[in-house]
């Protein structure tokens, strides 16, 4: 029994063992296995909830506006839900779309000009006799699209050498022969950038001026817009403060894209609006100040000293880095008068042609800059809030000529 007792002792012990060992591999296998999954290296396509790190734009450069290919190609990662606040407070603020390439989209809007200008001299330069009355008609045709005396001169006088060296003319020369020459006459050369972008500590400041109804405070909304949407922060100032109507008209374009608008009491001083926006455009630490002032007759001495005292009191505050002359491109020569006055009371440094779509005078582009010395920088063509476009040449000289 003693015997039995020990033998089944002795059996326990075994079993005791056993356990302990099984339980000791059990937790041993478990601890290797832990420390695979954690060390094991991480595949290419391993899912990730973390958001690619953003790339660092270089100091002093704004972030891009992302170009919506990119957006549509992107993978899609589910977002928490932002707070409930937030959803209630959504800003109705719209984003605009970047200013590249607008001009491009917008070149059908020359039509008129297409068909006045463009089209009429590739017909007449593609007759077989280039009489001088066939001259005398390529002649009027760049009269009548405001390409202005002096420039229509030279134009023919050029033309006239190149078919002389050219001798009989296929289609695709006539078209090359004139593309060269518009294209050199509007001078693609010349820096069209608008300095927007700001110095050290200190916003851009840019001042649009003109007479009555050109579409200053359109343009002046429109260039907002466009900077906006180009990732920019801009204040407007509203300096025409004769017209209640503008400062409200102003204030629209402002909301539409979260963009302050700082204005001063009907009757006021615009000089003192103007020096306003600059300081808060500072403390904002923005991009851009973009000030618009009233519209003023090119004769009336006294408002023309008015808008030379609205610039002298901003370089009091800060450099006015743009002085944009908003002209109207279907007045013809009698906008190049009030461009040549503005010029002397104010260094304008870039034209904004507006009402360009609908027009069949395109030619205004070559002589504005002739007279004033001074590159068309942005286009209107169109009412539409973005239908404002940097201006450029090639694009414009293709959409006359037709493709
Ligand atoms: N078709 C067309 N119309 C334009 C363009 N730019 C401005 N306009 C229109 O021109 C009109 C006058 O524009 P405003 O911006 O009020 O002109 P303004 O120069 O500020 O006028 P004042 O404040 O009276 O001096 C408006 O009806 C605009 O919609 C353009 O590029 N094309």
């Amino acid at each position: 029994m003693l015997e039995q007792c020990g033998v089944s002792g002795k059996l326990h012990l075994v079993d005791g063992y056993l356990g302990i060992i099984v339980i000791v591999a059990v937790v041993a296998l478990l601890a290797v296995g832990g420390l695979f999954l954690f060390f094991r290296p991480k595949g290419k396509g391993a899912p990730t909830l973390e958001a690619p790190p953003r790339p660092q734009a270089p100091a002093g450069e704004q972030p891009q506006a992302p170009d919506l290919g990119e957006q549509q190609g992107a993978a899609t990662t589910t977002l928490p839900p932002p707070p409930a606040e937030e959803l209630v407070k959504a800003p109705e603020i719209e984003v605009p779309p970047p200013s590249a390439g607008r001009m491009v989209r917008l070149r059908s809007r020359l039509a008129r000009s297409q068909s006045a200008l463009g089209k009429g001299l590739l017909e007449l330069l593609s007759r077989d006799r280039l009489d001088d009355e066939v001259w005398d008609e390529i002649e009027e045709t760049l009269i009548t699209a405001d390409v202005g005396v002096a420039p229509t001169r030279a134009i023919v006088e050029d033309l006239r050498t190149k078919v002389k060296v050219l001798g009989t003319r296929t289609p695709t020369e006539v078209r090359g022969m004139l593309r060269e020459e518009l294209l050199a006459q509007i001078a693609p050369e010349l820096d069209r950038t608008i300095k927007t972008r700001p110095t050290g500590e200190r916003p851009a400041v840019v001042l649009v001026v003109g007479v009555n109804g050109t579409g200053k405070t359109t343009t002046t909304g429109k260039l907002a817009r466009a900077l906006v949407g180009d990732g920019n922060k801009v204040v407007l100032g509203a300096a025409d403060t004769f017209r209640a109507a503008a400062a409200d008209q102003l204030q629209t374009w402002g909301d539409r894209v979260g963009a302050a608008v700082v204005r001063g009491p009907e009757g006021g001083d615009p000089a003192s609006v103007a020096f306003d926006a600059v300081a808060r455009g500072i403390d904002d630490k923005v991009d851009t100040v973009i000030v618009d002032t009233a519209g003023r007759l090119h004769t009336k001495t006294g408002l023309m000293d008015e808008l030379g005292k609205v610039k002298r009191v901003i370089e009091k505050k800060a450099v006015v880095d743009e002085v944009l002359l908003v002209l109207d491109a279907t007045t013809g020569q009698n906008g190049m008068r009030q461009a040549q006055v503005f010029a002397e009371v104010v260094n304008i440094t870039g034209i904004a042609l507006t009402k360009l779509d609908g027009t069949a005078k395109g030619g205004i582009v070559i002589s504005v800059q002739r007279e004033l010395g001074v590159p068309v920088k942005l286009v209107g063509l169109g009412e539409g809030p973005d239908d404002l476009a940097p201006f450029d040449p090639e694009v414009f000289v293709d959409a006359l000529l037709g493709d």
